[in-house]
């Protein structure tokens, strides 16, 4: 079950929205104190999303969002100077996923993490009091750019939903940095009016914002940030004219629209999981943390790779234990049945599965033997890497190969419809490794 993490405390007032939204939408939703994540008692890695409600995070002194984003920047959460924003830069670099909501979005724009157009977390753009120099509470209505490519809002055309703020307009500084988040169409939500265009005119626009921008992503679309509120509209009951539209339409779901951003990220994440993850980029060496190979350097060479069950070094098992751990959590049904039939030295040989090896996590390996099997599963039709699957399983059995593996891959029909055939396969290799190995030990 996907995981998400909802930070408060300062001000912050809405995690309890949030935390229902997540668990309507099928996610585990716990809410934390910020200085519990600050004094290291809960570390945001063992989450999938973290999230950042809106509120009056300190009083919204020096600005919104501003004296959180420099807690978040600049208060060391560890001996060695780590702070929680370097935490956050691994947790998106992982794969993971970060939602502001107006206090929230203030402070990830304060923060710089969005738009985050230069990628090195510098503050671009900012949000500044509404041009109608009031707090506004309204309900408005937004439009998806179909130019975004976020999970968050797969799907979506158009949204209602509230705004309460003071200081939600977005101010771009200058031409450059407007046409860059055009060009990446990072400005994701804008404020449209009865026409269904997108407008600067209030109170259809509630705060002047430019690029009639309501929310933004940054560049890889796992960090976003919006001024309204889709945790405030939950249940059709919410919107101000229910009554009615329930007259109109008695057969309308009752579902509020907001709760679809929440579905659409926790159903990204539940069906996310690849059959074979990317790399994920690892912490470098100055960072090794946790269990590993024996020969442990944080820096693997293949010839560092021992014929023992500590297969990779300790800072990427360190990255990719949550993988691993998950995807023994969740197999495919493909998966599954073929664990089944390794499991319990069923072919005479111990199978590991779900084991991390080198930078790769493998779906199942018999160490001694050598051999890797893997179950190639349907990857919902998208290119999840920069590089397509199969470009990227061609690499990755390459390198397994060149660490001393034999890589035998089977699609996820075979296993479901022809399981007798691929064990027999397995063990004819497992009787050719064996026979190999018999006529070395001989010779
Ligand atoms: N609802 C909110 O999160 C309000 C954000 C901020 N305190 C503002 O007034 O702009």
């Amino acid at each position: 079950m996907p995981k998400a993490l909802i930070l408060t405390g300062f001000g912050i007032n809405c995690e309890e929205e949030f935390a229902a939204a997540y668990r309507l939408a099928g996610a585990q939703a716990t809410i934390v104190h910020l200085n519990q994540v600050l004094h290291g008692q809960v570390s945001i890695h063992d989450f999938d999303i973290l999230n950042f409600p809106g509120g009056f995070s300190f009083g919204d002194d020096l600005g919104s969002g501003v004296v959180l984003a420099n807690k978040l920047r600049y208060r060391q959460t560890s001996a060695d100077g780590r702070t929680l924003l370097d935490d956050i830069r691994q947790f998106v670099a992982d794969g993971k996923f970060v939602l502001g909501i107006c206090n929230g979005f203030q402070v990830l724009v304060k923060l710089g993490l969005l738009p985050n157009l230069g990628g090195d977390v510098t503050p671009e753009v900012t949000l500044t009091h509404n041009a109608s120099g009031r707090y506004e509470d309204r309900w408005v209505t937004l439009r998806v750019n179909p130019a975004s490519r976020t999970p968050f809002l797969k799907g979506i055309d158009k949204l209602e939903v509230p705004v309460r703020h003071g200081e939600g307009r977005l101010v771009v500084p200058d031409a450059a940095t407007r046409a860059a988040i055009e060009a990446s169409g990072l400005n994701c939500l804008s404020y449209v009016d009865a026409n269904g265009d997108g407008t600067s005119e209030y109170p259809f626009n509630p705060n002047g914002a430019d690029l009639n921008c309501a929310g933004l992503t940054d560049p890889t679309g796992q960090v976003f940030g919006l001024m309204p509120h889709p945790e405030a509209f939950l249940a059709a009951y919410n919107h101000p004219d229910w009554a009615r539209r329930r007259r109109v339409n008695p057969a309308a779901s009752e579902e509020g629209e907001g709760l679809r951003i929440f579905r659409n990220i926790v159903e990204h994440i539940a069906q996310r999981r690849l059959p074979h993850p990317p790399a994920p980029p690892f912490l470098d060496a100055e960072h090794p943390v946790g269990r590993g190979s024996q020969t442990d350097s944080g820096s693997a060479t293949p010839t560092s790779i021992v014929d023992d069950v500590f297969t990779t070094t300790s800072a990427k098992w360190q990255v990719l234990k949550e993988y691993g751990r998950d995807m023994r959590k969740q197999p495919t049904p493909a998966e599954e049945v073929l664990w089944e039939a390794l499991r319990g030295q069923k072919l005479a040989v111990k199978f590991r599965r779900q084991h991390s090896i080198d930078s790769y996590i493998v779906d199942f390996v018999t160490i001694p033997n050598k051999l890797i099997v893997e179950v190639d599963g349907e990857v919902d039709g998208e290119v999840h890497a920069e590089i397509s699957q199969a470009e990227y399983d061609a690499g990755r059995t390459h390198t397994l190969r060149e660490l001393g593996y034999e890589v035998l891959r089977f699609g996820n029909d075979e296993v479901l419809n022809d399981l007798d055939k691929v064990l027999t396969t397995i063990e004819e290799h497992l009787t050719q490794t064996n026979q190999t190995k018999r006529l070395r030990a001989n010779s």
